[in-house]
């Protein structure tokens, strides 16, 4: 069986390649990056080391890759696959999207076999988004066809994989955990469920569950690093009242969530503090700045800041750490990240207020808006005297 995967990146390689090769597929790596590409082509395998007391490590074998920019190669690639799968950055599906569509078309015209087009990004509905940029570039009658064959299932995958620094630079270090979910009532029917999967009806709770927890936290302690200093998501972890701050969001998202979804309390407590567990892993080594990247994606209203803050202000719930976490992300100007760049400068053009709106659809006179802006307030302050 063959997968397609685009992006080659921390993720892509680290996971999704890693899963598939041990599920039985053979796995076609489309990147940008061309040294990443030329390498894969050249060793056609890779190390996957885990973060764990005993290093253990796997190779993937029996890997290709493509080079993104070539469309031609790209679209064959897709209309002969078994499997297509993204990790690119729900910003950058756009980007992909005209590929793929080439390939569908491709595909229709020799193949009546069903195809699965799976994105794995951190965001609600991923895959439905890459439907909507394919289905931009199919005919009428391409649509029509691909509305009966190709399927777009939404997923949350989890798998903290940071930025790596090995000698080898297809080596990937990831943590031990993982968890692919994919809805299994937007599949086709006959469809081969990929083993390491986990399919659910529907993938709503699951995926609110994992980025408003697992993203929520992690860009918490990286926002809240990054203000007091620490390099890594372990070393601001360390710190006993940033640690605390970040448990208190995830107690705010956990009782949104448990209300919103019925999950078992108990449960979901255990949960939060596997979480927090993994986000102190001891063998791993996670710049903060890796996890608060993007900055304007994570305060946009479907992400994992807004949604959940006003989620919870909806059910009466006082969401004041995740305003706290939104205050922070306002505050991160790295100046390596052009989300943050073009952040920092809507906040010196429009004043923080109306930057706060334009980035999270939050109205002005909305009580979150206002916590916000108040906490932003402080914070520079202290920032400031300190
Ligand atoms: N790293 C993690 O811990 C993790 C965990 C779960 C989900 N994710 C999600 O996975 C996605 C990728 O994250 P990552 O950490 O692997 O990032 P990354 O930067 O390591 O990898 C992204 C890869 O995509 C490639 N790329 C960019 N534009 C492309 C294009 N037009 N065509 C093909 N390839 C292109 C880049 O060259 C890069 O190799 C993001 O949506 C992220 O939120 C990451
Ligand atoms: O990839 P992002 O930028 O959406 O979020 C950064 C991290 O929180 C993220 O990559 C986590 O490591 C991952 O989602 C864990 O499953």
């Amino acid at each position: 069986m063959r997968a397609v995967h685009f992006g080659a990146g921390n993720i892509g390689r680290g996971f999704i390649g890693l899963l598939l090769s041990q599920a039985g597929y053979e796995v076609c790596f489309i990147d940008v990056n061309e040294s990443l590409v030329s390498l894969l082509q050249q060793k056609a395998a890779y190390k996957v080391s885990l973060a764990n007391a005993a290093h253990d490590t796997m190779q993937v074998q029996g890997v290709t890759a493509l080079n993104g920019n070539d469309i031609d190669r790209v679209a064959e690639a897709v209309a002969d696959a078994d499997l297509v799968t993204t990790a690119v950055g729900v910003n950058i599906l756009k980007h992909i999207a005209g590929g793929i569509a080439q390939g569908i078309e491709r595909r229709l015209t020799r193949s009546p076999l069903p195809l699965h087009v799976i994105a794995c990004e951190n965001a609600i509905g991923g895959s439905t988004q890459l439907k909507e940029h394919v289905y931009a570039h199919l005919s009428e009658a391409a649509r029509k066809s691909a509305d009966t064959l190709i399927a777009f299932p939404d997923a949350a995958v989890d798998r903290i994989v940071p930025i790596q620094h090995h000698e080898d630079p297809l080596e990937v270090t990831v943590e031990p955990f993982y968890e692919w979910v994919v809805e299994r009532s937007s599949m086709l029917p006959g469809a081969v469920e990929i083993g390491g999967v986990h399919y659910v009806d529907q993938l709503q709770p699951y995926i609110e569950r994992k980025l408003f927890t697992v993203n929520t936290g992690h860009c918490t302690a990286a926002y809240l690093g990054y203000l007091h200093g620490f390099a890594t998501i372990q070393d601001a972890m360390a710190d006993e009242t940033i640690a605390a701050q970040v448990q208190q969001v995830l107690e705010e998202t956990g009782a949104m969530l448990v209300q919103t979804y019925g999950f078992d309390a108990a449960e979901h407590s255990r949960y939060i503090h596997k979480i927090l567990d993994r986000f102190r892993n001891p063998y791993l080594t996670d710049e903060v700045v890796r996890v608060g990247r993007s900055p304007i994606r994570k305060l946009s209203p479907n992400d994992r800041l807004t949604r959940p803050a006003l989620q919870a202000y909806a059910l009466g719930l006082e969401p004041q750490y995740l305003e706290l976490a939104m205050a922070c992300a306002l505050l991160f100007d790295y100046p390596e990240d052009p989300e943050a760049v073009e952040l920092q400068s809507a906040i010196a053009a429009l004043g923080v207020e109306r930057a706060l709106s334009e980035f999270t659809g939050i109205a002005a006179d909305h009580p979150v808006h206002i916590q916000v802006v108040n906490h932003y307030h402080k914070l520079k302050q202290q920032v400031h005297s300190s």
